[in-house]
């Protein structure tokens, strides 16, 4: 197994020899770990007993998932220690669900030495609940790994919280996230169905990133007086030092695909295992079916919230045992997740925040490896590196190559959008408003509402190839409190789903088409209508596009683009065709 690179001064794990729990050692030996990471070490050596509440921050990939198994196992191994049989003593929640898996086989390593291995149960959303609960309650569970969302389900039935009535312990891993306001009502209402703090549990809450608001929220799981660690220097980078971190600035948000093309060409020849995070589930997907079509010659890998879980777990499986390929995701894997041997991490786009970005780094230079870091940003977009200063992000040694090298991968992009369905287009499109509109960021790109769509438009129909902005939902606009903001290609009809459907376009020729056939027809269809819709394309564009020199380029683009068949020629390969041309 990979070993994190040992400092001079580690300390072995044969020292705690007497102190932890001999058949957790013969597991780390089986395991190849001989000695201690420093936040293993701190843990192990620094708190006053192994059952006191804990707030525990550590760089990526430096081995805080053991550093909190160890203690809490070790505790719940000693004789007479135990809760009934039957009965959770470890809770763990995780925000994501590939997580709380990954957990749980860390957690299965550590008790396989055992006579009879400590059940570990996983309770997530996506997964088969009647069966999971049924093993759940027939079993004997003695750790519990969860996502808030299926636990508060469990708990909210009361035979099922009876299997947690007495439980021990209580981690938050990635606790920053588990406190923030999108998961704190969950860990709330989560800790109303459990025993309360008085009855005695210990609280341990670990992340890379502790903001100081955290601190002003752990009360709610730390008891006053919980002992703090931190392997991170106050003024020190949170980012791991050997991960060199660039920043790439592209000239406008149509370049988006081209540029995350030639900077793949680019970074090639040093990096092989790379994962790719965009802004959106929709526009991962989009991503991964343009690059998918040869764009780039590594296997193409793909993991958001739009994926059963099923699908999910598979990627992920599979990205952990491949020895290269490009895996486009959504932060379901931003945080915590180990992938061997990630050489590069590509963000396109903003991340929600600077702790995300941290984290989402932190995919690349685990256990002792190397990596690299790099970020591609629009200029409105690039005040990130303003607002992070502490973060060691410098401009790629290599922009220049890396924009010029875009132009050539203008047909190909062109050609692979072409080839996919405008559905999917159309939810990038969609939720790419929806990330703007939703998340506060548009003051800080200088935004206004009208401006976000003009935008948006400029990236669907320079940069996805879209002959005029997808059609969007009147629903859809209202919920992103977007109503009556001009610039949208408003949708005739629509699903109950508030997916709309394009107009000008019968609905019913929808259903005699595959999909393939389907976006080519679209595409075509698309193409003849153009000439006859300058209405339409008045109302699709912002009323300052005109004057912008947006709508000109808009218009160029268009024309220059030219009609489906004038491109048939260019083939799919990984090589940029109009170079080739
Ligand atoms: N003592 C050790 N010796 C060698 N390798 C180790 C040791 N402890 C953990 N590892 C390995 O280091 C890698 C990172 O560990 P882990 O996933 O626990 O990191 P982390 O600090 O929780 O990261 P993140 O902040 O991203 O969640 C894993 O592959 C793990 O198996």
């Amino acid at each position: 197994m990979e070993g994190i690179q040992i400092q001079d001064d580690a300390q072995p794990y044969s020292s705690m020899a007497g102190k932890l729990d001999p058949r957790l050692l013969k597991a780390l030996d089986v395991m190849g770990f001989s000695h201690m990471t420093p936040v293993q070490q701190r843990v192990l050596t620094e708190l006053p007993t192994w059952r006191t509440d804990c707030l525990v921050q550590a760089k990526t990939g430096t081995g805080k998932t053991l550093a909190f198994l160890l203690p809490a196992l070790h505790c719940l191994l000693q004789p007479h220690a135990a809760p009934p049989k039957g009965q959770v003593a470890i809770l763990i929640i995780s925000p994501t669900r590939e997580l709380a898996q990954q957990i749980a086989v860390s957690c299965d390593q550590l008790t396989s030495q055992l006579a009879q291995p400590l059940e570990c149960h996983i309770a997530v959303g996506g997964t088969a609940r009647a069966s999971a609960h049924s093993r759940f309650m027939k079993g004997n569970p003695s750790i519990l790994v969860a996502t808030p969302g299926r636990l508060k389900d469990y708990l909210s039935d009361e035979y099922t919280a009876e299997k947690l009535a007495n439980f021990q312990t209580l981690v938050l891993d990635e606790a920053d996230t588990m406190l923030e306001s999108g998961f704190l009502a969950d860990v709330k209402q989560i800790l109303q169905l459990i025993p309360p703090k008085k009855t005695g549990w210990q609280g341990m809450c670990f992340s890379a990133t502790l903001p100081p608001k955290v601190k002003d929220v752990v009360k709610v799981v730390l008891k006053s007086g919980y002992t703090s660690i931190s392997t991170v220097q106050e003024n020190e980078t949170p980012t791991h030092e050997r991960v060199p971190q660039y920043h790439v600035i592209i000239p406008s948000v149509a370049e988006t695909f081209t540029a995350l093309a030639s900077l793949l060409d680019v970074e090639i020849n040093q990096c092989s295992k790379i994962i790719v995070f965009g802004v959106t589930a929709n526009m991962i997907a989009l991503m991964a079916k343009v690059f998918g079509q040869g764009l780039t010659p590594l296997k193409v890998f793909e993991i958001h919230s739009r994926l059963s879980q099923g699908a999910r777990t598979r990627t992920t499986d599979q990205f952990k045992e491949a020895s290269s390929g490009i895996l486009f995701a959504s932060d379901v894997i931003g945080r915590g997740m180990d992938f061997p041997n990630v050489d590069l991490v590509i963000q396109v786009g903003l991340p929600p925040n600077g702790e995300q970005y941290v984290h989402r780094v932190g995919r690349t230079a685990r256990a002792g490896n190397d990596g690299r870091a790099i970020i591609l940003l629009t200029p409105a977009e690039s005040f990130f590196m303003k607002v992070n200063r502490h973060l060691p992000i410098q401009p790629h040694p290599e922009t220049k190559a890396v924009i010029e090298g875009a132009a050539a991968y203008a047909d190909p992009v062109t050609q692979a959008m072409y080839n996919t369905d405008e559905e999917v287009k159309q939810r990038a499109y969609s939720s790419y408003i929806g990330f703007f509109a939703g998340s506060g960021l548009l003051k800080q790109v200088r935004l206004d509402k009208p401006g976000l769509v003009q935008l948006a438009n400029e990236l669907a129909i320079k940069g996805m190839a879209c002959p005029e902005p997808p059609p969007m939902d009147k629903k859809v606009i209202g919920k992103m409190g977007l109503k009556g903001v001009p610039g949208f290609n408003y949708a005739t009809g629509g699903d109950s789903n508030g997916r709309s459907a394009p107009r000008n376009r019968g609905n019913q020729d929808r259903g005699n088409q595959n999909r393939g056939n389907q976006a080519r027809g679209n595409q075509a269809r698309s193409n003849q209508d153009r000439g006859n819709q300058n209405g339409n394309r008045r109302d699709a564009l912002s009323p300052g596009a005109g004057q912008s020199g947006s709508r000109g380029g808009v218009e160029k683009s268009r024309g220059g683009r030219g009609g489906r068949g004038g491109r048939r020629g260019g083939g799919r390969g990984g090589k940029p065709q109009a170079a080739a041309a």
